[in-house]
C-alpha cells in the first residue's frame, strides 16, 4: 500500500525505512531546512541507516498527505497540536488512517497526543498510536522487537498491524489507548530517573525503579479510567530495557544532568514530566518518582538529597 511518514528526525526515518522494507510504497515527508531532510536528499543517509532510492522524499505536506491512505507522524510530540491545526488546512484529509509514532503528553494540558491530534484534525480521520520498544541501530541490524498499536477501534487496530507486521517487528493489537499512551510516555520519565540512578552510582537501583515505576503509572492509568495492568506490557515495561538500560536519549539525559553536562538531543520525557505532574494533581494520584525528577529538573532539588526524601516516606504496602 502508500505510506507517507511525517517526520524525518531519528524515528521517522526508520518508518520510512521500515514500511519500504515490508514491501510498501514509501513517501517520507521533511520540513524545508531541515538539516535531516537535506541531509537525506542529498546522501539518502543519517547516522543510523540508508534510504532505499525507492522511497520519493519531499518537502510538499500536501503531496505527501494525497500520496497515502495512510500516514504515520513522527515529530516531537510538543509540536503535535501546532503541525496538527497545519495539516487540518489541508484538502484530502478525510479518510486517513493516521498513526502517531511519538511518545510524549503534551505538557500544558497533560493531554495524550492522540486526543491533541484529534481535536484538531477533527473525528473524521481514523488515529492510531505505535508505541513500544525498539532501538533504530537494532532493527537496522536485523535484531526484532514487539511493539503494540492501538486505537479506538479495533478493525482500524488490525488492518494497520496487517500491513505493517513482519518476522522484524511483531506486532500487538493495544486494547487500552490511555493505558498504551501514558504507558509509553511515562517510560521516557523513568528512562531519565534510571540515567540519574547512573549518574549518582546508584544504578542497581534500576531493578526497584521498574518496580515502583510501573506501580505509580498503572495507579494514574486506572485513575484515568485505563486498565493498570497495560503499563506491565509493551508500550510501558516492555520499553524499560531500551530506555533504561541503553543508550536512550531519555537515560542519556538524565545522567548528563546529574554530571553536569548537557544533552542536545530529544529526550521527550522532560516535557512529559511536567504533564505528569499536572496529571498527578488532577486526578489526586501521588507519582513520587516522576515528582522527583521533576523537582530536580525544574527545581534543582539536589538529587542525593531527593532519594534520600523517598527513601525515608511512611513505609506502607507493596501493592
Ligand atoms: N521505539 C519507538 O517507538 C521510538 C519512538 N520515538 C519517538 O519518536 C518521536 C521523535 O523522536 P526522534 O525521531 O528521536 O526525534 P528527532 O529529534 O530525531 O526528530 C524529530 C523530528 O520532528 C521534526 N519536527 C519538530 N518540530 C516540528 C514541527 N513543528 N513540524 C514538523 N516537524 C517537526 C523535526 O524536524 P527537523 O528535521 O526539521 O528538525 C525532526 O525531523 C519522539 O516522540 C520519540 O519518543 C523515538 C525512537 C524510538
Ligand atoms: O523509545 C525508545 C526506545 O523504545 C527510544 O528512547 P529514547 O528516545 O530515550 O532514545
Amino acid at each position: 500500500m502508500d505510506i507517507s511518514v511525517l517526520g524525518c528526525g531519528r524515528w521517522g526515518t526508520f518508518l520510512a525505512w521500515y514500511a519500504n522494507k515490508i514491501g510498501h510504497n514509501v513517501m517520507l515527508w521533511g520540513r524545508e531546512n531541515s538539516r535531516n531532510f537535506i541531509g537525506l536528499q542529498e546522501t539518502r543517509k543519517n547516522d543510523y541507516l540508508t534510504l532505499s532510492k525507492d522511497i520519493e522524499l519531499s518537502m510538499s505536506l500536501e503531496k505527501a498527505i494525497s500520496y497515502a491512505e495512510m500516514i504515520i507522524i513522527s515529530i516531537s510530540a510538543q509540536e503535535l497540536r501546532s503541525f496538527a491545526k497545519q495539516l487540518s488546512r489541508l484538502s484530502k484529509m478525510q479518510r486517513k488512517t493516521f498513526i502517531l509514532c511519538m511518545k510524549g503528553l503534551e505538557a500544558s494540558s497533560g493531554k495524550r497526543l492522540s486526543q491533541v491530534f484529534g481535536e484538531e484534525i477533527g473525528k473524521t480521520a481514523n488515529i492510531a498510536v505505535w508505541v513500544g520498544p525498539g532501538h533504530v541501530q537494532d532493527f537496522v541490524n536485523d535484531i526484532p522487537n514487539c511493539m503494540v498499536i492501538g486505537s479506538e477501534n479495533i478493525e482500524v487496530t488490525k488492518k494497520i498491524v496487517q500491513e505493517l507486521n513482519s518476522d522484524l517487528i511483531r506486532f500487538y493489537y493495544g486494547q487500552d489507548l490511555i493505558g498504551n499512551e501514558i504507558g509509553a510516555a511515562a517510560k521516557n520519565v523513568m528512562g531519565i530517573a534510571a540515567g540519574m540512578l547512573d549518574g549518582l552510582n546508584n544504578s542497581s537501583l534500576k531493578g526497584s525503579l521498574m518496580a515502583r515505576g510501573t506501580r505509580e503509572i498503572s495507579r494514574l492509568v486506572r485513575a484515568m479510567g485505563g486498565n493498570d495492568v497495560t503499563v506491565y506490557g509493551l508500550s510501558h515495561l516492555g520499553d524499560f530495557e531500551a530506555t533504561l538500560f541503553s543508550d536512550s536519549h531519555n537515560r542519556k539525559f538524565g545522567q548528563g544532568f546529574i554530571q553536569g553536562e548537557r544533552f542536545e538531543k530529544l529526550a521527550e520525557g522532560v516535557s512529559t514530566v511536567t504533564a505528569l505532574k499536572e496529571l498527578s494533581t488532577h486526578y489526586d494520584i501521588q507519582l513520587p518518582i516522576c515528582n522527583a525528577v521533576y523537582e530536580i529538573i525544574f527545581n534543582n532539588n539536589d538529587p542525593k538529597e531527593t532519594l534520600k526524601d523517598l527513601f525515608l516516606r511512611p513505609v506502607k504496602f507493596e501493592f
